[in-house]
């Protein structure tokens, strides 16, 4: 017979390790707007810019329950919180607005964090996910492209700084116009972070396809499963 001990220890080992995605970028580009999105599914206009929150769901993708955990960032957050997120997350959304510059130069700096950070982490752990990889995956996301009158950054150059970023994919969406660019670009987030780190792909200068996984199909729209919002430091947002 199994041991009590023995039973702890295999259920501590099936304890299925959640996805962890960290939204990062300034304020006003719609962090919040795509957490909810993706959560929920809706669009909402308006939040409490001074919260930070991870949001966690369970979705089915490819017949495969994901464990989610998104953490919708404070902006302007100081180095040593930013330092901590950026721990925590297996993968990231650098996201701007393509009506604001001063928004996409920010991923930049964003995006030189994320890798000194890492690579620091690196030197106490070896293992950053249950895959074994170890560089970050980084998805640029140029939000607001419904804004045609308000734009400044072009869809070429939001590629062309992603690929100079070496950022894993790069998605110009709008979060308020369409579901479907937001949940394509989790769903990829999910399979770029999974992939060992050598058959992971970055963008690349030459390349003209924003999605770096043109030859694999995606797959169909997650159903929307049960859904919990989880305090962390500030406060919850609940959405009815
Ligand atoms: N037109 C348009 N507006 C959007 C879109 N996404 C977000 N917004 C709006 O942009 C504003 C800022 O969105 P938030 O989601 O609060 O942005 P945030 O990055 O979380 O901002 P902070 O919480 O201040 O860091 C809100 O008024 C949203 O309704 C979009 O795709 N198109």
């Amino acid at each position: 017979m199994s041991s009590p001990k023995l039973l702890r220890k295999i259920s501590i080992a099936s304890k299925q390790r959640p996805f962890r995605v960290a939204i990062l970028g300034q304020n006003g580009v719609g962090k919040s707007a795509l957490t909810v999105r993706f959560l929920t599914r809706r669009f909402i206009g308006d939040y409490d810019p001074l919260l930070e929150k991870i949001y966690t769901c369970n979705r089915c993708q490819d017949g495969e329950s994901i464990i989610w955990e998104v953490l919708d960032t404070a902006a302007q957050e100081e180095n040593s919180r930013l330092e901590e997120n950026i721990k925590w997350a297996d993968a990231f959304i650098l996201m701007y607005s393509v009506t604001d510059r001063c928004s996409f130069n920010e991923c930049s700096r964003l995006k030189f964090l994320i890798n000194s950070y890492c690579k620091r982490q690196r030197k106490t752990s070896v293992v950053v996910m249950d895959t074994g990889s170890t560089s970050p995956v980084v998805a640029m996301v140029g939000n607001q492209n419904d804004r045609i009158h308000d734009r400044m950054i072009t869809e070429q150059e939001g590629l062309k700084r992603a690929k100079e970023l070496n950022c894993s994919s790069f998605h110009e969406i709008s979060v308020r116009e369409s579901i479907d660019s937001v949940m394509k670009l989790f769903e990829e987030l999910f399979l770029l972070a999974r992939k060992p780190k050598k058959f992971r792909p970055v963008l690349h200068k030459q390349s003209s396809l924003p999605a770096s996984l043109s030859n694999e199909p995606l797959p169909t729209v997650p159903e929307v499963g049960s859904m919990t919002l989880s305090r962390r430091r500030k406060a919850v947002l609940t959405i009815s």
